[in-house]
């Protein structure tokens, strides 16, 4: 095979109170990506969308990780892609690690499937570092994998890949910018002990529903003491947002990664959708354009797709 097309996920990561250790794989949106082989050490990129992302590789997230994979694989290889990237940049919906996950993907399947899935979450972090300046695994993991990830630690990797339960995703995207690296920047240095202790149990209880499938506990437990408070001022209309969508039936949801998308977690499609008109509502009452997307959780993280070939310059 010297050539490839996937489907790379949006995902949502933290889960509220799980920052940079929780996520989950969406259905929609997701990115298109094409991959060719080439037989010198070069990564060329083409942009097949609107968002006028770098195409040097060592700018764009897709770039860098082709880059260590080929340096990885020894050196005498190169890739071209083709990026559709319809997971708008700065979303909050795992952008930058659509491209970067994809990346690792893709290039691996090239190559013949020789990385494991320890070794595809450290290239693609690379590109994560690129982005936001840190390496986090949040969002790549269930791109990679599908579903919902537990990452218990980076350094030395160790990932969890948790059950999922049957629940549907609606998320709003209001449309404004919110760069992970400036959210990053943005939050406390250190934590007090009563606020951690509510925090880890929330996220043990967050766990212990999704291994249960005990919807009541999931509900309980997704509530963030620690980086909600701080990041949630950047996001106009997210305490409404959270309050209606809960009094409607949503068991609860929060951020969206770093923001500004906010996401909310039903159990019946109906529910989903009565989420969807109040986020709806209330951005169109502030007067900020947004996009809903009601979807559920994807099981499958990356995967090939078939179709017309459309690499630029093919
Ligand atoms: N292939 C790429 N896909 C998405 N963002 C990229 C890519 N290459 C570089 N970037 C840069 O990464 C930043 C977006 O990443 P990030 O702030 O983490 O957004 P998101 O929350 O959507 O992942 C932007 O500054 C964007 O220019
Ligand atoms: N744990 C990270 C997740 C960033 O997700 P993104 O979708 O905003 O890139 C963080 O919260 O900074």
């Amino acid at each position: 095979m010297n050539q490839v097309k996937i489907k790379s996920p949006g995902t949502v990561a933290n889960l509220v109170c799980g920052f940079d250790i929780l996520g989950l794989a969406l259905n929609d949106p997701y990115d298109i990506m094409e991959f060719r082989l080439l037989d010198e050490p070069q990564v060329i990129i083409h942009n097949r969308d609107h968002f006028e992302l770098p195409t040097d590789p060592e700018q764009n997230v897709a770039g860098v990780v082709l880059q260590a994979a080929i340096e990885k694989a020894g050196g005498n290889i190169g890739f071209e892609v083709t990026i559709e990237k319809r997971i708008k940049p700065g979303s909050g919906l795992g952008s930058s690690a659509a491209s970067a996950a994809g990346a690792a993907v893709g290039a691996n399947l090239l190559l013949g499937n020789r990385f494991s899935t320890d070794e595809l979450v450290q290239l693609a972090m690379i590109g994560e570092k690129l982005a936001s300046g840190v390496k986090h695994a949040d969002n790549i993991t269930p791109c990679i994998l599908g579903g919902i990830t537990l990452i218990r630690s980076i350094y030395p990797m160790d990932i969890v890949p948790l059950a999922t339960p049957d629940l549907f995703v609606t998320v709003v995207h209001p449309q404004i910018e919110v760069r992970t690296a400036d959210a990053r920047q943005i939050l406390k240095q250190k934590v007090l002990l009563k606020d951690a202790i509510k925090q880890w149990g929330n996220i043990a209880g967050l766990v212990a529903g999704f291994m249960r499938n005990d919807k009541a506990l999931i509900s309980r437990s997704l509530e963030d003491v620690i980086i909600e408070p701080v990041r949630s001022i950047l996001i106009p209309g997210f305490d409404e947002v959270k309050q209606q969508c809960r009094e409607a039936g949503a068991l609860g949801g929060g951020i969206s990664g770093s923001g500004p998308s906010i996401f909310m977690l039903s159990e019946t499609e109906a529910i989903a959708q009565d989420v969807a008109g109040i986020m709806k509502a209330i951005y169109s009452r502030i007067g900020i354009d947004h996009y809903v997307y009601v979807t559920t959780i994807n099981n499958r993280g990356v995967e090939v797709v078939e179709g017309e070939w459309s690499m630029v310059n093919s």
